[in-house]
């Protein structure tokens, strides 16, 4: 089996202190896990505000170096990705989303300039017809069309919209991994189901993996194969998705499912938003009642 991604026992380090004393502490602290090449997946990287999540991600998209450690990608070490040409073609396959698309783009520039300069970059495309058929295509598979954003400022789009619009744009290179930093916590509550539902057809449809980085156990529940939580740098836990939530072990897992995972958040949080946008998939109405009864429940051990 070959493997699309390996982080082996990977820690980044940072100094602090200053005259009166100086150590180092460890933002991510001996991180290890494998994303499988035939298997794509949504996985799920979840803790809370400090607990390492973005310095992690940075690092699998290179754009940090782990202090120790290495980040495999298809079986290339990230450290020895040197030039432009090799840059380029890791980025080919690795592409972020982040989390806030108003920061992403330019309030100067119109969206579709940032699809045409991927589509030229990435795909090969030269002529105007065929730059706007790589954006027209990247768009159609995030529920948008070219003829809805094109000369079209980004304040002239919610942030719903535009954040497909950034998710059409990391399309655009066919990547096969896609690490996306709380991609919904600036998207408004009504518009967050839509868009992780995105990602489930992202994965199921195109075949490319999701890193999804976020501190919201509901969206985390209900989209992802498998998840680790994070505390200080540390996975305190890892499995599947549903497993490690349902009945979480550590304790810093089962206070992070209590504070988080209250009825309200869960109840009308899911279900609601399912209701709202109509997206729900059965199981929001089905397996997901069920699910959100268990995550609700009081602890009983
Ligand atoms: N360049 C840096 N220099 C020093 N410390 C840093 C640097 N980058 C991150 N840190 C620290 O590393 C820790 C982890 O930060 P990180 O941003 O990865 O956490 P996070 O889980 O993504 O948090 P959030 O959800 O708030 O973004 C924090 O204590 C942060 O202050």
């Amino acid at each position: 089996m070959s493997d699309l991604l390996i982080v082996d026992s990977v820690t980044k380090s940072y100094a602090f202190g200053g005259l009166f004393g100086r150590g180092t502490f460890k933002a991510v602290d001996n991180v290890s896990f494998t994303l499988e090449a035939a298997r794509p997946e949504i996985f799920t990287i979840v803790g809370e505000s400090g607990s390492g999540k973005t310095t992690l991600a940075r690092m699998i998209l290179n754009l940090i170096a782990p202090t120790s450690g290495t980040i495999r990608f298809r079986g290339t070490d990230l450290n020895a990705i040197r030039g432009s040409r090799a840059r380029m073609d890791f980025m080919r396959h690795v592409q972020p989303i982040f989390q806030n698309p108003f920061e992403v783009f330019n309030p100067l520039k119109k969206v579709d300039h940032y699809l045409f300069m991927t589509a030229r970059r990435f795909a090969g495309a030269s002529k105007t017809a065929e730059v706007e058929a790589h954006a027209d295509a990247a768009l159609q598979k995030v529920g948008l069309s070219l003829a809805e954003v094109k000369g079209r400022f980004p304040h002239e789009l919610s942030g719903g919209q535009l954040q497909r619009t950034a998710i059409a744009r990391a399309l655009i290179p066919g990547p096969s991994l896609l690490v996306a930093d709380e991609p919904v916590s600036m998207v408004d509550a009504s518009l967050r189901m839509s868009i992780v539902n995105l990602f489930r057809t992202l994965r199921d449809d195109l075949r490319v993996s999701i890193i999804y980085i976020t501190h919201d156990l509901a969206t985390a529940y209900y989209i992802s194969d498998r998840i680790i939580i994070m505390q200080k740098g540390v996975v305190v836990e890892s499995g599947p998705a549903r497993q490690v939530l349902d009945n979480p072990q550590h304790p810093y897992s089962i206070l992070l499912k209590e504070s988080v995972l209250s009825p309200e958040t869960i109840g009308e949080g899911i279900l609601g938003l399912a209701r709202h946008t109509g997206e729900g998939p059965p199981e929001a109405s089905a397996e997901g009642g069920a699910a959100t009864r268990t995550l609700a429940q009081p602890r009983s051990s």
